[in-house]
């Protein structure tokens, strides 16, 4: 990565105290997300995705709290600014985008008035000039007949729509960095197609940086620049697209791979998804949170957390299994071409 990150995250852990004991939500994450560049989160549901950028947002909610860790954002640590300099950079500098549109628009407002709101909170204008903002924004997403559709309530919108009113109100501040936590979740395949490609555009025509996190790997392939792969609250494997989609080095993405449709096939192809269940985050196992699901794991996968290992001098991948130990065995697709062992 040439250009300073926009940001970095550094050992990040972020806990629940629950009445059953310590829910280790995220164990020591680090990533970097480039300015202009989108950033995949990935990983089965349970695997610290959200709670990481909820942390990162500083919007953790009941008994969460951010343990350890720094999350330097355009220079400064997110961790140390009082709650009035956080809440100023949400929806300015960080803007948010999240599953379930209808739980975040006020269903008794027109739409207009909810983004004319969102506009003049964050800056200092006129309620004529935030109107015609927001015909820009509506128009910016896509939304036909702009001018109208402001007066229409979320209940009016399709799911795909309501979408992009959302992304509407991200964007209404410029914001330098976009997260969007399963943004197309909810919505058919097709819609979720247009709407990850809208952000890709958008993207690309604002210079924002954006981190998309979703539990398909299929869905980003088109979208997404690099990504980080996690599991267990870690981060297991990161790396370029192209990389990561070619070689994956880490026998969890490998079945991840495996386990989620690939919408560039247009028809879903047949999934394997990968047998077992995640690790309890009360008591995680002391060793690779992966073992007990993984079919190369060795005595010492469960005895120690595998560092990140580098893949190569050129490339930016690591991946955090025991078998890229030197002195580990060769494993066809994973730490050796698949000819050199057959
Ligand atoms: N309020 C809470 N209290 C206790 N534990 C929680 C709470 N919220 C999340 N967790 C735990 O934190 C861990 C990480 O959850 P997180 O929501 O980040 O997963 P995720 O990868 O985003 O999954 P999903 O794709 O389902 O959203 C999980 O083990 C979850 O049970």
């Amino acid at each position: 990565m040439s250009r300073p990150p926009i940001l970095s995250v550094r050992n990040l852990r972020t806990s629940f105290f629950a009445q059953r004991g310590e829910v280790q939500a995220v164990r020591g994450v680090s990533f970097d997300v480039a300015p202009g560049e989108i950033l995949g989160i990935v990983g089965e549901s349970g695997s610290g995705k959200s709670i990481t950028c909820m942390s990162i947002l500083r919007l953790l909610k009941s008994t969460g709290r951010i343990v350890d860790g720094q999350a330097i954002f355009d220079g400064q640590d997110l961790m140390e600014l009082d709650e009035n300099a956080m809440a100023d950079l949400r929806g300015n500098d960080i803007g948010m985008i999240f599953q379930d549109p209808m739980t975040s628009l006020n269903p008794t407002l027109s739409v207009g008035e909810q983004v004319v709101e969102t506009i003049i909170r964050h800056r200092r204008i006129s309620r004529a000039e935030a109107r015609k903002r927001a015909i820009e924004l509506f128009e910016l997403v896509r939304i036909p007949s702009a001018a109208q559709r402001l007066k229409s309530f979320p209940h009016e919108f399709s799911g795909g729509m309501r979408q992009r009113v959302m992304i509407a109100m991200a964007l209404s501040c410029d914001p330098k960095l976009l997260i969007a936590d399963e943004p197309t979740t909810a919505l058919d395949v097709t819609i979720q197609r247009q709407i990850l490609l809208l952000l890709k555009q958008l993207q690309n025509r604002l210079g924002m940086a954006v981190i998309l996190i979703t539990h398909d790997l299929g869905v980003i392939a088109e979208v997404t620049d690099r990504i980080v792969v996690m599991y267990g609250g870690m981060v297991m494997e990161q790396g370029s697209v192209t990389e990561l989609f070619a070689h994956p080095r880490h026998p969890y993405t490998q079945g991840l791979l495996r386990s989620v449709p690939d919408l560039r096939d247009g028809e879903h192809t047949r999934l394997t998804p990968i047998a077992g269940t995640p690790p309890d985050m009360i008591q995680p196992p002391p060793g690779c949170p992966f073992a007990p699901r993984c079919v190369h794991a060795m005595k010492q996968c469960d005895i120690a957390i595998p560092p990140l290992y580098p893949m190569a001098e050129a490339s930016d991948q690591t991946a955090r299994c025991w078998l890229h130990h030197a002195q580990a065995p060769r494993v066809a697709g994973v730490n050796a071409p698949t000819a050199e062992v057959a």
